[in-house]
């Protein structure tokens, strides 16, 4: 089951383990200064087994209240790299922010499966989580 969300948040990608030019020359416009926003589109996917009672994987209203408490008020309307804790030392590019996102959500929803997030009409990210030992 997936379900969508979304939120909008300011950016700037930019590494500290690089000079301000190495920087410029390698994110070009979107390492500008006081960055630039997004319209992200969140996708969250669960598997499993519908309940035997209520024939639900996931009820979706729990679901929206975790992605809302864990993610939206954390990062909707946010400048990620000033005003979250997650981005301080961590450059904000899709393919880290689909992985601090299911670090939030998988403590909370053991039948988390897949991340996706569309940053643009054309840049898509998913993340399945940590490769699990057998
Ligand atoms: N590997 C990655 N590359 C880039 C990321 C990223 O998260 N991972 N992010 C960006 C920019 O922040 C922005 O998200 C994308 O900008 P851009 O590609 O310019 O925007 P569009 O997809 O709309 O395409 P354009 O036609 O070029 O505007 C850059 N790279
Ligand atoms: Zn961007």
């Amino acid at each position: 089951m997936t379900r969508r969300y979304y939120f909008s948040s300011a950016h700037r990608l930019h590494s500290d383990q690089l000079t301000n030019e190495e920087n410029q020359r390698l994110f070009g416009k979107c390492n500008n200064r006081y960055g630039h926003g997004h319209n992200y589109c969140l996708e969250v996917t669960v598997i499993g087994k519908p309940d035997p009672i209520t024939g639900m994987v996931v009820n979706l209203a729990e679901l929206d209240e975790i992605v809302n408490r864990e993610v939206l008020v954390k990062f909707d309307h946010k400048h990620l790299n000033l005003d979250t804790d997650e981005f301080k030392q961590i450059n904000p590019t899709a393919e880290n922010i689909v992985i601090v996102i299911w670090e939030l959500l998988a403590p909370h929803l053991s039948s988390l499966y897949k991340i996706g997030l569309w940053e643009t009409q054309k840049n898509y990210f998913e993340y399945f989580g940590p490769h699990k030992e057998k």
